[in-house]
C-alpha cells in the first residue's frame, strides 16, 4: 500500500520530509558504482566504454569508433512507420515553436554616468544530449533535448542513447535525424556521460551535458559537473497530483501510474482535499495496475514511493507541494488558476482536469526534461536558456571613466591591489 499522511496531524512536515529523504536507489551504492565507471573511462577511454556497453547493454562496439554495424541511424530510421513520423513531426514543430519563443534578447543602454552597458547572448559550441533507453525508448526525449539546442545555434550536438541488445527504436533514429543530431553513439549509462565529459575513443569532450536518465545517469551528471555544465538533475520521473472532489478518480489514478510506469524508482504522490476521493483513487490505482502491461514496475514504484496525503485546504496542500518540489504537479481541482500562485517549486504545472501530464511529455511543446529529487527548489526544466550564456558588455568613454574613477580607485586601495588602481589613474591622472 502507498504511504498515508495527514497534513492536519502534528508532525506532518517531519513525516513528509522523512518520506522524501528515503533512498530511491533500490539498495545499490549508485554513487560508488558511478564513480568507479567514470574513473575507468578517464583511464581507459573507448575501451572502457565498449566494455561497459557489452556488460550493461549486451552490445559489442569497436572501441576506436564506439559504433556497431548493426546500429546505423539512417537504416533504422527508414523503418519508422509513416503515422509515427507524422506524430514526431507534429511534436517537433510544437517544441520548436515553444522554444523559439524563449529566445532571449540582447540589451544595451547608457546610464546617467554616460557608461554604456548591456549583455549579449551567445550559443554554446558543443553539447552532449543523453537520451534514455534502458527500459523504454524515448523519441520524445530526442526532440526535447536537441530541438532547443539547434534553435539556440549550438553547432556540435552529440547524442548518446543506449541500444540494449543492439536494438535502437526506429522512432529514436528518425527523431535524431529530424531534430539535427550531428554525432550519434549507441552508448548509455554513466559510461556515456563520462565519455561526453572527458572524451573517449572518437568522442571529443563537450561543454555541457543535458538530458534525463535513470539514477546512474543522473548521478553521473552530478559527478562530472564542473568539468562540464549540466542542465539539472533529471532522474526517475515524479508526479504530484493535487485533487479535490471535482476530480475523476480514474483519471487521477491513470495520471499517477503514467509516471510510476517509467521506473521502479519513480515517485507518485496524491494530495487530496477530499478523503473520499483519496480512497477512490487508491482503488482505481489497484484496478488499473492489473491491466497495465508495465504494471510490474509501476506497482513496485507505487508501493515503495507512492503516497496519499490528505490536506484540509488549498493553502496546506500548497505548503506540502512546495516541500515536495515535484517534477510534475497537476492541479486537478475546480479552480486551478486560484491555486497556481501558491505553487512555487515544481518542474512543470498542469492546470485543470483536461491536462494530463502525458500531454506535456509529448506534445504541448514545453520541455519534458525536468528537475527531480526536489531539484525544482533551485533549478528549472530544460529550455533554450540551457544552450546559451550571457556575456556582460561595458564601455566607459572619457566621460564615463571620469565619473567612475574615484570610487574605483578607492576600492582598489582598500583591496590593496595597486595595479588595478594604476590601470584607472593612468588614464585619468587622478593619482593612485
Ligand atoms: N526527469 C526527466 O525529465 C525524465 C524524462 C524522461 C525519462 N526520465 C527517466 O529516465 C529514466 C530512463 O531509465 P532507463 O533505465 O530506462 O534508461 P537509461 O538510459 O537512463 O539507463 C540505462 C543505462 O543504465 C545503466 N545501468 C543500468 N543498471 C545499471 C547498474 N546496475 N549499474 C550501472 N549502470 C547501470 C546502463 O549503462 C544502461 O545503459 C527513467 O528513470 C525515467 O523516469 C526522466
Ligand atoms: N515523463 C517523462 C519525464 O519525467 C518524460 C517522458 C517521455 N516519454 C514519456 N514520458
Ligand atoms: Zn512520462
Amino acid at each position: 500500500m502507498a504511504r498515508h499522511l495527514n497534513a492536519s496531524e502534528p508532525g506532518f512536515e517531519e513525516a513528509l520530509r522523512h518520506f522524501l529523504d528515503e533512498d530511491r536507489g533500490q539498495g545499490e551504492d549508485v554513487a560508488g558504482i558511478v564513480a568507479a565507471i567514470i574513473k575507468d573511462v578517464r583511464q581507459r577511454g573507448g575501451a572502457a566504454v565498449a566494455d561497459y556497453t557489452a556488460k550493461f547493454d549486451r552490445l559489442q562496439l569497436d572501441p576506436s569508433t564506439l559504433q556497431s554495424d548493426n546500429v546505423n541511424l539512417d537504416l533504422i530510421a527508414a523503418e519508422c512507420p509513416a503515422d509515427l513520423r507524422e506524430a514526431i513531426d507534429f511534436a517537433h514543430d510544437r517544441i520548436a515553436a515553444y522554444h523559439t519563443a524563449q529566445r532571449p534578447a540582447d540589451h544595451r543602454f547608457t546610464d546617467s554616468a554616460g557608461v554604456e552597458l548591456g549583455w549579449r547572448w551567445t550559443a554554446l559550441d558543443s553539447v552532449g544530449v543523453y537520451v534514455p533507453g534502458g527500459r523504454a525508448s524515448y523519441p520524445s526525449s530526442v526532440l526535447m533535448n536537441i530541438v532547443p539546442a539547434r534553435i539556440a545555434g549550438v553547432e556540435r550536438i552529440v547524442m548518446v542513447a543506449p541500444a540494449p541488445d543492439g536494438e535502437l527504436a526506429p522512432a529514436v533514429a528518425y527523431a535524431a535525424l529530424k531534430a539535427g543530431a550531428t554525432e550519434f553513439y549507441p552508448i548509455g549509462g554513466a559510461q556515456a556521460v563520462a565519455a561526453l565529459a572527458y572524451g573517449a575513443g572518437p568522442i571529443a569532450p563537450v561543454d555541457k551535458i543535458v538530458g534525463p536518465g535513470n539514477a546512474f545517469v543522473a548521478e553521473a551528471k552530478r559527478q562530472v559537473f564542473g568539468k562540464v555544465g549540466i542542465d539539472t538533475i533529471a532522474g526517475p520521473s515524479e508526479i504530484l497530483v493535487i485533487a479535490d472532489a471535482t476530480a475523476n478518480p480514474d483519471w487521477v489514478a491513470a495520471d499517477l501510474l503514467s509516471q510510476a510506469e517509467h521506473d521502479p524508482s519513480s515517485q507518485s504522490i496524491l494530495i487530496t482535499l477530499d478523503a473520499a476521493l483519496g480512497a477512490a483513487v487508491e482503488k482505481a490505482v489497484d484496478n488499473q495496475l492489473n491491466s497495465l502491461p508495465t504494471g510490474e514496475r509501476a506497482r513496485e514504484a507505487w508501493l515503495a514511493h507512492g503516497a496519499v496525503i490528505t490536506a484540509p485546504d488549498a493553502a496546506t496542500a500548497a505548503f506540502a507541494a512546495n516541500i515536495i518540489a515535484a517534477e510534475h504537479v497537476e492541479l486537478c481541482i475546480e479552480d486551478p488558476d486560484a491555486m497556481l500562485p501558491l505553487i512555487r517549486h515544481a518542474g512543470a504545472v498542469f492546470l485543470g482536469h483536461h491536462t494530463p501530464e502525458a500531454l506535456g511529455d509529448y506534445v504541448t511543446g514545453s520541455n519534458h526534461v525536468l528537475p527531480t529529487s526536489r531539484a525544482a527548489r533551485f533549478s528549472s526544466g530544460l529550455g533554450l536558456y540551457d544552450f546559451v550564456k550571457r556575456m556582460s558588455i561595458q564601455r566607459a568613454g572619457p566621460q564615463g571613466l571620469a565619473a567612475l574613477a574615484p570610487a574605483a580607485l578607492r576600492l582598489a586601495e582598500a583591496e590593496r591591489l595597486p595595479a588595478h588602481g594604476r590601470s584607472v589613474s593612468i588614464r585619468t591622472n587622478q593619482g593612485g
